[in-house]
């Protein structure tokens, strides 16, 4: 019994491994895509597949927005800005932990620079507190968009926010207006070098039924 139980595991370990390395051949259907979407802290610097990222943002673009609002923008990264991005994000470490080690310094470096896209997601501010919430709430499906599309083409991310994401430099160097837009997050974009598995509270602990 218990080794039928472990054979079906191994199946299903199986076919989500052919489902991430080879998308095309053994699609994801939606609820597989959100049931193994992970964040990934370690990549590979492999690039992207043609027209992934693409994908990605459009799908971002058909989150739901009251309104209509499409209160989204997203900055993508070239190869310049991802340098000074760096920079800012070392400063913004040896603010938080002191004089960094060289090793440390080279970890976060690479941190940085080694997944293949890097965007920010920002958010156009209203000056109606309602709407800014519902927007910030757009704003975080959309994210969730993007992650899941690439998901379902066997692509990792990361939404990261503090820190280097809310550093004036950053505004300044993406050439974002802080009054005009709020960044939301970064989204790191890249190949899984490894995929963790978090816990989730059961479904029994945040489920309640009413009469
Ligand atoms: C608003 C928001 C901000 C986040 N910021 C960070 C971050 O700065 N660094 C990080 O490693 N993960 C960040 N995450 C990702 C969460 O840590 C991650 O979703 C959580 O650990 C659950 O893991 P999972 O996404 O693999 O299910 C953020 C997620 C959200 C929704």
């Amino acid at each position: 019994m218990r080794s039928t139980a472990r054979n079906a595991h191994d199946r299903l370990s199986l076919l989500h491994a052919l489902r991430l390395t080879h998308p095309r051949i053994f699609p994801m259907n939606t609820h597989h895509t959100l049931m193994t979407r992970r964040t990934i802290h370690d990549y590979k610097s492999d690039p992207l597949p043609e027209g992934a990222l693409k994908r990605a943002l459009e799908a971002a673009t058909r989150a739901p927005n009251h309104k209509l609002t499409n209160p989204w923008r997203f900055t993508m990264m070239g190869p310049e800005t991802r340098a000074r991005i760096t920079e800012i994000g070392v400063a913004e470490k040896r603010k938080k932990r002191g004089e960094l080690s060289e090793a440390a310094e080279a970890s976060i470096r690479t941190k940085f620079t080694r997944p293949p896209e890097l965007i920010a997601v920002s958010q156009v501010i209203n000056a109606d507190a309602h709407r800014r919430r519902e927007d910030y709430a757009a704003v975080a499906c959309a994210i969730q968009n993007i992650q899941l599309a690439l998901w379902s083409e066997g692509i990792g991310s990361k939404w990261s926010s503090g820190g280097v994401t809310n550093a004036p430099e950053t505004y300044e160097v993406l050439g974002i207006g802080p009054d005009v837009e709020e960044i939301v997050g970064f989204v790191w974009v890249g190949f899984a070098d490894v995929v963790p598995d978090p816990p989730r509270t059961p479904l029994s602990e945040v489920v309640r039924t009413t009469a």
